[in-house]
């Protein structure tokens, strides 16, 4: 199979994950015979510093022409105090819009051999397989007006009824094909818009009989998420909502840089995005882990290019490297060995290169 890839590596951390990241797809291509072209281009505080804009016109053609797009993170410091339409977020806000890609689905499994980074009991994460489905594309990231005035500031909460819609069934057509419950979060008992979607989960309930749905409020969700996990199989949400529960997500898994996400448009069109942001207090220390980066490819193969053989081959790949006690500084393995960003990219390669991996891959999809 011959697919174009952008390749959005962004700041901070962004291109040191996206370096790895490549690598991986080298192997894939060449174990399973694909050819895979990779083209760069510019996005959030790198854009800015080159083109005077986060998200330039090239980019977007880029996006545009290629199957698909991987992009590593935007952001830093030394943008930090830049007007609102020179910050690097608005690049990824801007890409994420153009491209239509509101559905941002975000998988949270444990990982065995990994210690919860947090005082979290181990049997509470010990069997936690939960998907996180955040609208991408509207709420408060989004709404107009947003600014300042004098003494006052505003940011706009705004969905379409269709906006809603699109996302919850997204939601319910993911829980029915895994362990059929959705979890809808909102604040219905303050918001507007919390209450359109309340009403929008249970007029698209009856399509659904096999789901069983309940509606949490977001601030007891986020205490739920710690408390019992394992309760959690699709969570739909707003984008704000999602964003917050997913970093808090993360620590079930041992780190932030364990998340992988895929951002769809309604076609399967996808961009494949980490969790975690550009990690400037990390940057250029060769010490970020790649994985989430890497499962955020495996998804491309996944969801996009329908390769299921050559997304396990990387899946599996990395969960033999963990078990075999290979980790990045983020992470906590007793007795293991601590590797940075290329040391754990190599690692994840030999496995891929494996015979054993592969040939059980194989014979579970012949
Ligand atoms: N998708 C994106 O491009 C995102 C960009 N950002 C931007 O990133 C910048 C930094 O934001 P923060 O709030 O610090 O969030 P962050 O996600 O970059 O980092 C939070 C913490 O997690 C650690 N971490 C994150 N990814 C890691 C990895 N792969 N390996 C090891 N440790 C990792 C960092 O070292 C830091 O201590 C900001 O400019 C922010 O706007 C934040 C979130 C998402
Ligand atoms: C940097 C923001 C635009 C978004 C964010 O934190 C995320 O998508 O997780
Ligand atoms: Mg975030």
């Amino acid at each position: 199979m011959k697919k174009r890839i952008a390749l959005l590596p962004g700041d901070g951390i962004g291109p040191e994950v996206m370096a790895g990241c490549q690598k991986v797809l080298e192997a894939i291509a060449e174990r399973f015979n694909h050819e895979f072209l990779f083209e760069e281009g510019k996005i959030g505080g790198g854009a800015i510093d080159a083109e005077g804009t986060p998200l330039p016109e090239q980019t977007v053609a880029l996006c545009e022409k290629s199957d698909a797009i991987l992009l590593g993170a935007v952001g830093g410091p030394k943008w930090d105090d830049a007007p609102s339409h020179l910050r690097p977020e608005k690049g990824l806000l801007g890409i994420r819009k153009k491209m239509g890609l509101f559905a941002n689905l975000r998988p949270v499994s444990t990982v065995k051999s990994l210690i919860p980074a947090s005082p979290l009991k181990e049997e509470v994460v010990s069997n936690v397989d939960l998907l996180i489905v955040r609208e991408l594309t509207g709420g408060i990231y989004f709404g107009q007006p947003s600014g300042r005035e004098g003494d006052k500031v505003v940011d706009t909460l705004e969905y379409t009824k269709q906006e809603i819609e699109r996302i919850v069934r997204k939601g319910f057509e993911l829980a029915s094909v895994r362990r059929g419950k959705l979890t809808s979060v909102d604040k219905a008992n303050v918001l507007e818009s919390s209450k359109v979607w309340r009403e929008t989960v249970n007029r698209i309930a009856p399509e659904f009989p096999d789901v069983e749905v309940e509606h949490q409020l977001v601030d007891s969700a986020a205490m739920q998420l710690i408390r019992y996990p394992e309760q959690f199989d699709v969570i739909v949400t707003e984008n704000l909502f999602g964003d917050i529960l997913s970093d808090e997500a993360s620590m079930l898994t041992g780190s932030l840089g364990m998340l992988p996400s895929a951002s769809l448009r309604s076609d399967g069109f996808g961009m494949y995005e980490p969790v975690h942001g550009s990690a400037p207090d990390i940057a250029g220390k060769g010490i970020a882990n790649p994985l989430a980066m890497i499962m955020s490819a495996a998804m491309m193969l996944r969801y996009t290019f329908n390769l299921f053989e050559e997304a396990q081959a990387i899946e599996v790949a990395v969960q033999h490297t963990l078990e075999e006690g290979y980790h990045t500084k983020d992470l906590v393995i007793e007795n293991g060995q601590e590797l940075g960003t290329e040391g754990i990219i190599e690692k994840v390669i030999e496995q891929i290169n494996e015979e054993n991996t592969i040939k059980g891959i194989l014979e579970t999809y012949s």
